[in-house]
């Protein structure tokens, strides 16, 4: 009965193994590796596993790499399945001018936003932040409409970019601080005030929109960095993605 539930990333792929496909299953084994180590899976990571019976995966890092860990998942008996942006699924209904366009984690991020509120018996408006290689900032109505949302570089990316762009930008990596007097905090405060900018700046347009305040859920491998320096309520949800892609199995198996 066990589900693998994969996010494949810009940066690193996240798996975790649960017991079963259903939201809040317990998770069995999980961990995560590099693009760069990948092919190494099957003999590493996964090698001692319980031979999982599902999988459901999530990947924004193309085709190529996408085929790259369905050699490995030939480890098992299971077919290879990856969730794809569509118009409605799992309760959630997608804004998008082209549907099939809109990122796959961040499809699968607002259906597991959406089960999250749910599972509370929240049905207000939700903010979701995705704050990995890429930041992305995405609103979801109390109806469970995506209305749309940002994508924005995160905080490595525009780093990288500083560095290449200037000449006087190579330094060590700095703290956040409301006045930064150098140039590694203006650096560093620079980049994680733009993405909490966005995030403050959805938010108000989002319980504009609604007439309501949004909660927000934030996840990604960054998301801690980010969410000291975040100055309206949030949580932190680390699974945002595999929740999602429980709800989503979960909703198939269903129908
Ligand atoms: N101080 C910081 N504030 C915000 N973001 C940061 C900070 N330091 C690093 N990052 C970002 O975090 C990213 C790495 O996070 P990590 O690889 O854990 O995320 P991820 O969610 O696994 O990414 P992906 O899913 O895109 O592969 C880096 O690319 C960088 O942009
Ligand atoms: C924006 C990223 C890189 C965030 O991981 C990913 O969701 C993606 O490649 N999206 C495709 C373009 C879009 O969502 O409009
Ligand atoms: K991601």
């Amino acid at each position: 009965m066990s589900f693998l539930a994969i996010d494949i990333g810009n940066t690193r792929l996240k798996w975790a193994q649960y017991a079963s496909p259903q939201p809040g299953a317990a998770v069995l084994a999980q961990g995560a590796a590099f693009l760069e180590t990948i092919d190494e899976l099957a003999d590493a990571q996964w090698k001692n596993l319980a031979p999982p019976t599902s999988m459901l995966g999530c990947n924004v890092a193309g085709d190529a790499v996408r085929r790259r860990v369905e050699e490995q998942l030939e480890l098992w008996d299971l077919s290879p399945r990856w969730a794809v942006s569509t118009a409605h699924d799992g309760g959630v209904r997608n804004g998008y001018d082209h549907p099939g366009r809109l990122g796959a984690d961040r499809w699968v991020a607002l259906i597991g936003a959406r089960s999250h509120a749910h599972a509370r018996g929240l049905d207000g408006p939700v903010l979701v932040v995705m704050i990995g290689t890429a930041v992305t900032v995405d609103a979801l109505d109390g109806e469970g409409r995506f209305l749309g949302g940002f994508i924005l570089p995160g905080h490595g990316i525009m780093l990288r970019a500083l560095e290449s762009g200037t000449a006087g930008l190579h330094v060590p990596t700095g703290e956040v601080r409301d006045f930064p007097t150098n140039t590694s905090d203006a650096l560093t405060s620079g980049g994680t005030f733009a993405i909490t900018g966005a995030i403050e700046h959805m938010h108000r347009r989002l319980q504009r929109h609604c007439g309501r305040a949004p909660i927000t859920l934030m996840t990604g491998g960054a998301g801690w960095k980010v969410s000291p320096h975040l100055d309206i309520p949030h949580e932190l949800v680390e699974s945002l993605i595999f929740d999602g892609l429980l709800a989503l199995q979960a909703h198939r198996l269903a129908l």
